[in-house]
């Protein structure tokens, strides 16, 4: 990133603290998880690298108020996808849809398979790591519990959890279905970090035509962090199962 000359300022997952490249005139700010997933590596579970942009402010030279801004103001979001195929994931922004683009092996090109992807209105598949959810809030409990009863086809939710948030994002955007990780009450803030996981999948999801809020039902891309690892709750997907988990949370 340094080497490229465009890049500004840089926030990893695994750094603690924000980096600014001097001696370049970078315009971008980029926030990182370089191996997102990473305690699934060693069974070879699908990982990624997940990463959102924004162009640093007016007049910047490189500072924590190039990143601590609404996610509404990131301008690239995507991530990359090492599983039995490698995908790149990107969009622009909102208006911009998303692109997907797999790694042909040979060519060593990713090449654009699914252009201007959108996720399905609705699927019956839920993505929690309901190991958790004896701490979660009521109203999660309530609506979990709803999805595993015979909906009106009959048939209750399926559930898909990954333990990588990568691929589990990767399969909601193509299958559609619901994922999430909420707060609860041992992880009272969340686990998900809002700069380089929430806002970057965040801004995917919508540009795709889903959506993603936090546990209160706030738009995750109207918050803005005051840490730059600050975590959040967080469930997004397809419109109408999120338009769904709303009806629990704003009763
Ligand atoms: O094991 P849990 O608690 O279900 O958490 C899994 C979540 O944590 C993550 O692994 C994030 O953690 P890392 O970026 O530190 O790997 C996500 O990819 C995944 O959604």
């Amino acid at each position: 990133m340094k080497g490229s000359g465009n890049v500004k300022v840089l926030v990893s997952e695994e750094q603690e603290d924000l980096i600014i490249f001097d001696g370049n005139h970078g315009s971008y700010a980029v926030c990182c998880d370089p191996i997102d997933g990473s305690s699934n590596l060693d069974a070879g579970v699908a990982v990624g690298t997940i990463f959102g942009v924004y162009k640093i402010q007016p007049g910047s030279v490189g500072s924590i108020k190039d990143v601590l801004r609404e996610g509404n103001e990131m301008v690239v979001a995507g991530y990359t996808m090492y599983g039995a195929s490698a995908h790149l994931m990107l969009t622009t922004g909102r208006g911009h849809g998303v692109n997907s683009f797999t790694l042909d092996t040979h060519l060593g090109e990713f090449i654009l398979t699914v252009p201007n992807l959108k996720i399905p209105k609705s699927r019956a598949i839920y993505s929690v790591n309901e190991g958790n959810s004896y701490y979660w809030a009521k109203e999660a409990q309530d609506y979990i519990a709803s999805l595993k009863k015979p909906q009106a086809n009959g048939k209750p939710y399926t559930a898909r959890y990954i333990g990588s948030m990568v691929a589990d994002i990767h399969r909601t955007l193509l299958y559609g279905g619901i994922f999430g990780y909420p707060a609860d009450s041992k992880s009272k803030t969340g686990k998900l970090r809002v700069l380089y996981e929430c806002f970057p999948m965040a801004l995917l999801m919508e540009a795709a035509g889903g959506k993603a809020v936090n546990d209160k039902g706030e738009r995750i891309l109207d918050l803005t962090p005051k840490k730059i690892h600050e975590r959040s709750g967080i469930w997004m997907g397809s419109e109408d199962e999120v338009n769904k988990l709303l009806t629990f949370i704003k009763k």
